[in-house]
């Protein structure tokens, strides 16, 4: 690792709650009470002694005693709290190992916790027993914990004060804790600055009197220019969703360490230029138009998560050409749309939108007329990608005959037929169902002279995008009698919020099913794709990894023992000599490397065998056409 370039402080870091995730007292008592039958209600006495000690409502010696006399441990619960511990290290601790192990020196923790269960674990850290200022517990004959030594100072209140004292370091002192006892090291004129750490618990009353608030470990490396694993804490990552994703996408953000604000419905895009200054992740639906405009407004964007299969809305190549690498969730909703269109196709041969309603308006109009089996009939998908080949499928079971037409060769499923031309599959189909993609060319595919071209009392579905089909030459076919029906889910413009009202000719027609755009949202589509679409971001982020990515060149190098650069570059001859110019004059050896270029960009992983220093980042930031780089770690 690099050295800091100024002297390091010394480092008095809490253990419970700070090191570990977790305060040692309360897991010793979920072991002590295994089995007891008041387990939960004596733990819950322990935690929220444990709060009141912490937030100092509580005086600190009289919180220890009252829970070590509610806790029946023993001697031999010791090695399993242990073990317990070791795995509950906090996680940006564990990320910077390194930083522990290189300055042991300058590192001190300082807690009201036991020496018994903390020595073993920050001694994996590289921390020596002498650097651990704890409490000792006291035992009686049978190896019952009876209490604590007395004669400790840090068992009294004010402990810690009393530690520091005769601790008597020089130079800089920083204190890294969550607790109220470990600001009151600062107060007592003993540390330089106080750090409230609130990665694994945040309390008002300390947060309020803190120095700095570090969400992590890597934020502290990073205000004070140490060496740390990663190059940019992940707390200072600002994600922006908009347009509703499924709750848990915000949860696998915010366990990544991430900020992440949300705002319902969509932005249009004055609203949108106000927000995205500093975002670094933006996650958006199929309302959210993502310009040239906004992009150029967005100064820290890393990647657009878009929260559905289609792309339509966004700019990709200016996205791409301003090294923002665009991810879907492609296939996460398909089985929705398919079974919605299923349904479509047997509501509307039975004619049930216009049976409903007068079923509700106590009509009771029982008859046959215009309603017919699917069983037999002929279904043409246009379109035969994902959705559309696995209708495919879905529609042969039920007994129709599928005829396909794409504008790519695509693999025959079943039985399904391929038609050569858009004509002769609509000249031939009952029901016509839409499932191209939202490319600027499928702009009104389906128009007068198309509808025009369908079967008498044939049907028309259209769930892909809504500039695909002429509305009011739609709207012209159904109300002349020519089309049987139609389902429409996709319109040329949506409200942007359910405030807002729906628009369209196609209202009051018969026999006409209108959905609020709501094909891929189902339960089961959603919480998928709030899954995929922060996994393969974060993967982005992480690794480099651009797999499935929409607008990059699509890359993943294997992970290794190494240190990794990424670098996007306008693709013009000769960018990667230069990259690897600046890596040897640096003597910097390569491990692994991997470039993918498309019509615009260069995209290049980089593995490197050593430490980097800022003037090999300098120069590689310097090299002619670079677009954006990034050290990920
Ligand atoms: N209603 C909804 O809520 C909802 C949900 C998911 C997807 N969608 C939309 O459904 C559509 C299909 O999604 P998918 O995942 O199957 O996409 P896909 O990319 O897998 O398939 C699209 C297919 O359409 C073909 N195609 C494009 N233009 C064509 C044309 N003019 N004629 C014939 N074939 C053409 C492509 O070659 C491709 O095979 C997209 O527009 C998507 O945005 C809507
Ligand atoms: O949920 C949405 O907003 C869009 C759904 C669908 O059109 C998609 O593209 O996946």
């Amino acid at each position: 690792m690099p050295q800091p370039n100024t002297p390091l402080p010394y480092l008095i870091i809490d253990f419970d709650s700070t090191f570990t995730q977790v305060e040692g007292l309360d897991e010793l008592a979920d072991i002590a009470l295994q089995g007891h039958p008041d387990r939960e209600k004596v733990v819950g006495e322990i935690r929220a002694l444990t709060d009141q000690g912490m937030s100092g409502s509580l005086s600190f010696s009289e919180s220890l005693k009252q829970r070590l006399a509610l806790l029946p441990a023993r001697r031999e619960h010791l090695p399993l709290l242990v073990a317990q511990l070791k795995g509950k290290v906090s996680e940006s601790i564990v990320r910077n190992r390194g930083f522990f192990e290189q300055f042991p020196g300058r590192v001190y923790i300082v807690s009201s916790g036991f020496r018994e269960f903390i020595e073993p674990v920050v001694a994996d850290f590289g921390i020596a027993a002498d650097h651990v200022l704890a409490n000792t517990f006291t035992f009686d004959a049978t190896g019952r914990i009876t209490g604590f030594d007395p004669e400790n100072v840090l068992s009294r209140d004010g402990g810690k004060i009393l530690q520091l004292r005769e601790l008597d370091l020089e130079g800089d002192v920083y204190v890294l804790g969550d607790g109220y006892t470990d600001y009151q090291i600062r107060e007592a004129g003993l540390a330089n600055r106080f750090y409230a750490f609130t990665e694994n618990v945040s309390r008002e009353a300390v947060v309020a009197r803190a120095d700095e608030v570090l969400p992590s470990f890597d934020e502290f490396l990073y205000q004070n220019k140490l060496p740390m694993t990663l190059s940019y804490p992940k707390n200072r990552i600002k994600v922006l969703l908009l347009e509703n994703p499924d709750v848990r996408a915000a949860e696998l953000f915010r366990a990544e360490g991430y900020q992440v604000d949300s705002v319902p419905g969509g932005l249009d895009e004055e609203e949108l230029l106000e927000r995205i200054e500093g975002v670094s992740i933006l996650g958006i639906r199929s309302k959210t138009q993502v310009t040239a405009r906004v992009l150029e407004r967005a100064n820290r964007l890393i990647a657009v998560g878009a929260f559905c299969i289609g792309t339509n809305q966004i700019d990709l190549t200016e996205a791409m050409k301003r090294g923002v690498a665009v991810f879907n969730a492609p296939f996460s909703n398909t089985r929705s749309v398919v079974e919605l269109a299923l349904g479509e196709i047997i509501v509307l041969a039975r004619r049930i939108p216009e049976k409903n309603p007068k079923m509700h308006q106590g009509e009771w109009d029982k008859s046959a007329r215009g309603s017919f089996e699917i069983r037999g009939k002929k279904l043409g998908i246009v379109g035969y990608g994902n959705i559309g080949s696995q209708l495919s499928v879905v529609a042969e079971a039920v007994g129709m005959q599928v005829l396909y037409y794409d504008v790519a060769e695509k693999l025959q499923l079943g039985n399904a037929v391929r038609c050569r031309t858009l004509q002769e599959l609509l000249q031939q189909a009952d029901v016509v169902t839409l499932h191209v993609d939202g490319r600027k060319d499928n702009t009104n595919l389906i128009g007068a002279a198309e509808l025009a071209m369908m079967k008498p009392g044939a049907l028309l579905l259209n769930n892909a995008r809504g500039h695909v089909v002429d509305v009011p030459a739609l709207a012209a076919a159904l109300r002349s009698g020519h089309l049987g029906g139609a389902a429409v889910d996709v319109f040329p413009y949506e409200p942007k919020t359910n405030d807002e009202g729906f628009e369209s000719e196609l209202r009051g027609l018969p026999n006409v099913l209108l959905t609020p755009h709501i094909g891929g949202s189902t339960a089961e589509a959603q919480r998928n794709i709030a899954e995929f679409v922060p996994e393969r971001i974060m993967q982005y982020i992480n690794t480099g990894n651009t797999q499935q990515s929409v607008n990059f060149p699509n890359i993943q190098l294997p992970l290794q023992q190494a240190h990794r650069l990424i670098h996007v570059h306008a693709n013009v001859p000769g960018v990667l000599a230069r990259i690897n110019n600046v890596l040897a004059e640096h003597h910097v050896n390569i491990l692994g490397q991997y470039l993918k270029t498309n019509e615009h960009i260069g995209y290049v992983i980089t593995d490197i065998d050593k430490e980097y220093d800022q003037e090999v980042i300098q120069a590689l930031r310097a090299v002619e056409h670079t677009i954006k780089f990034r050290v990920l770690y």
